[in-house]
């Protein structure tokens, strides 16, 4: 059986007023690259929050290889880096590495230097000088030289260039590849998740609406097209996560598990992004009382 990195079990965070949270379940297996996306105020943050400690569930709970956040601190193995970057500005690249180095017994200076020299980050510079993106890449290095066994990324990419985004998602890669880390990341463009991620955490509205491997997730449902049809088509067994009709065409996401035959369709495999923004649609609908 596969090690259990994240398991959250019928969790709940309730903020003063309202939940931010609630009745989230999940698991994510060691060694994933897995996405948590969803819409603004979803959760996202709030998980990720309630994994490091640094929030405490209302209800139920939430494990980080099978230890519960904020007993002892944060748990042994994780690294978290937030949209807010845990960096001094006073200080030079060079000394947030030491900081890095006097606080954690699995630093590997080497390792973090080698992320620095990657992004042609002078070890001498101000961190207060860098630019913004050139700031996530510090405090990426400074994540991963504690070689965690689960690193949490909230946005990372959001202030990176294109060249940028490609080179940290494929470092991540490479060291989840090494050394089996698993790594949560959230972020709202599913184009960059697209070709890393292997797991999925949807989030919509405070609670999971689809989890998974990736590619168990899409093959269970298929996309098709067709003309727009006249009267209510029959999809037989398969359930219809959500269908769109233009003028002429009609674009229909099923979720099967049996082989789908209706010959008056073009079904094909639906991509990440296709699967994630049909039911982020049908969120949308339902939240203006929209049912299509
Ligand atoms: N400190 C707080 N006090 C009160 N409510 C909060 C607080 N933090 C979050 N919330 C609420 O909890 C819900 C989840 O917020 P969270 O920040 O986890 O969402 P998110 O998915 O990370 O959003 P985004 O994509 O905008 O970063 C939202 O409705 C938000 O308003």
């Amino acid at each position: 059986m596969s090690t259990i990195a994240l398991e959250a079990r019928a969790l709940g965070k309730k903020y003063r007023r309202a939940w931010g949270l609630r009745d989230c379940t999940f698991q994510l297996p060691e060694g994933r690259i897995a996405a948590l996306v969803g819409p603004n105020g979803a959760g996202k943050s709030t998980i990720m929050g309630l994994a490091t400690g640094l929030l405490r569930p209302t209800e139920e709970s939430i494990e980080v290889f099978g230890q519960r956040p904020g007993d002892q601190g944060s748990p042994d193995g994780l690294a978290f880096l937030g949209q807010d970057k845990p960096l001094y500005k006073g200080f030079t690249v060079a000394e947030m590495l030491r900081a890095g180095r006097e606080l954690n017994a699995s630093w590997e200076q080497e390792y973090a230097e080698s992320l620095l020299a990657d992004a042609r980050i002078d070890p001498a510079a101000k961190i207060g000088a860098l630019s913004g993106g050139q700031r996530t890449r510090v405090a990426l290095a400074v994540a991963l030289g504690r070689r965690p066994r689960l690193l949490m990324l909230d946005e990372p990419l959001a202030d990176l260039d294109p060249l940028a985004r490609e080179d940290v998602m494929r470092s991540l890669m490479a060291e989840v590849a090494e050394t089996g880390m698993t790594v949560l990341l959230s972020s709202h463009v599913i184009a960059d998740l697209e070709e890393v991620c292997d797991h999925l955490v949807l989030l919509i509205g405070g609670k999971v609406a689809l989890t998974g491997d990736i590619d168990d997730l899409l093959a269970e449902h298929r996309l098709l097209i067709g003309a727009r049809p006249e009267s209510e088509p029959d999809f037989g067994p398969h359930t219809v996560i959500q269908r769109r009709d233009t003028q002429r065409q009609a674009t229909v996401l099923l979720r099967t598990t049996a082989p789908v035959n209706l010959p008056d369709w073009d079904s094909d495999e639906p991509n990440l992004e296709e699967l994630v923004l049909s039911y982020l649609r049908v969120a949308g609908a339902q939240e203006t009382g929209d049912s299509k």
